[in-house]
């Protein structure tokens, strides 16, 4: 037996072709959506994910506009950029690229962002919803990897109600707010989040019908440690140097003997990443429809 493939390209594809009407009815109604992005530094790992965002954009009919400031930019500088990102119109939603550069505050600079252009939904406010939306019925953005995750499964008719899904990483942007949706009503999973101070990890994700593994540490998950026809999703992403070939290549969090154990395998590339990006375009639209109806 081998893994069903959550192909995560082919998923994304279908969601930006939903989207695409949906900016296609806005603009008609004259309100044009826009992505800012703000990138601070020269990390080339940041600045290709910036990259990706922008060609997404523009696949699907949404204007970008990009911010980028030198590795030199001070927290004023920061703030700054911030405010003119809350102020202008063309900008409808728009993200900090993170990590950002050593000696910024990550929470304070999220903290600075309108709530109501927060494209990851990683503002205070927004994950407050979260947490207040047990029923899903706050319209607030969801943070992209969580509700590509919670997405892609619901698609491949994967069942979540009343199932157990042990999450690997408590991190501010995958697992600590996938633990929150995966047990809102209407979902209903039982959720275990595990982390490094985790006694027997191998013995919690056994118990797990999904499995989500979002730390960085490659090919933690070994096959022996999965129930057989579980859904496995690899989250983690590790730059390696690939002796063969001599280039740097992305390795996850899922020893790929597992596709051998699994009933369903997340790809990585090619499976959580693309829904995280169709999920940023998502939230978006949302708020353009949102800044539609308010007027
Ligand atoms: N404010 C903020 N929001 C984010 O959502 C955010 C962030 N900061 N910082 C970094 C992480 C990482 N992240 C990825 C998204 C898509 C792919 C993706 O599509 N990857 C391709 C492969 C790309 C490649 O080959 O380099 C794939 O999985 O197939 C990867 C990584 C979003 N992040």
């Amino acid at each position: 037996m081998t893994a069903i493939t959550l192909d995560g390209v082919a998923t994304a594809s279908a969601i930006k072709g939903e989207l695409a009407d949906r900016i296609a009815a806005l603009r008609s109604d004259g309100v044009v959506p826009g992505l800012g992005t703000l990138l601070v530094g020269d990390d080339p790992g940041s600045r290709s994910y910036v990259a990706g965002k922008h060609r997404d954009c523009a696949e699907v009919g949404i204007e970008s506009i990009r911010v980028d400031l030198p590795s030199s930019a001070t927290t004023a500088d920061v703030k700054r950029a911030i405010a003119d990102l809350n102020s202008a119109r063309e900008v409808t939603g728009y993200i900090i690229q993170l990590p950002l550069p050593a000696g910024h505050n990550e929470n304070a600079m999220l903290e600075l962002i309108d709530p109501a252009k927060d494209a990851d939904g990683l503002h205070p406010t927004n994950l407050g919803r979260l947490v207040l939306g047990v029923d899903g019925a706050m319209d607030s953005p969801l943070p992209c990897t969580p509700a590509g995750i919670v997405e892609i499964l619901r698609r491949y008719d994967v069942p979540m109600q009343g199932r157990h899904v042990v999450v690997v990483g408590r991190g501010l942007t995958v697992g600590r707010p996938l633990g929150l949706l995966f047990t809102r009503k209407g979902i209903d999973a039982t959720v275990t989040l595990t982390h490094s101070r985790t006694v027997d990890l191998a013995a919690e994700v056994r118990r797990a019908d999904i499995v989500v593994a979002a730390v960085g540490v490659p090919h933690l998950i070994k096959p022996d440690w999965i129930k057989p026809g579980a859904a496995v999703l690899d989250v983690g992403i590790t730059r390696v140097h690939d002796e063969e070939t001599g280039k740097g290549k992305l390795t996850g969090d899922i020893d790929p003997a597992v596709a051998a154990v699994a009933g369903h395998l997340s790809p990585n590339p090619g499976g959580v990443g693309p829904m995280t990006r169709a999920m940023l375009l998502s939230n978006v639209v949302q708020a353009a429809e949102r800044r539609l109806r308010s007027h």
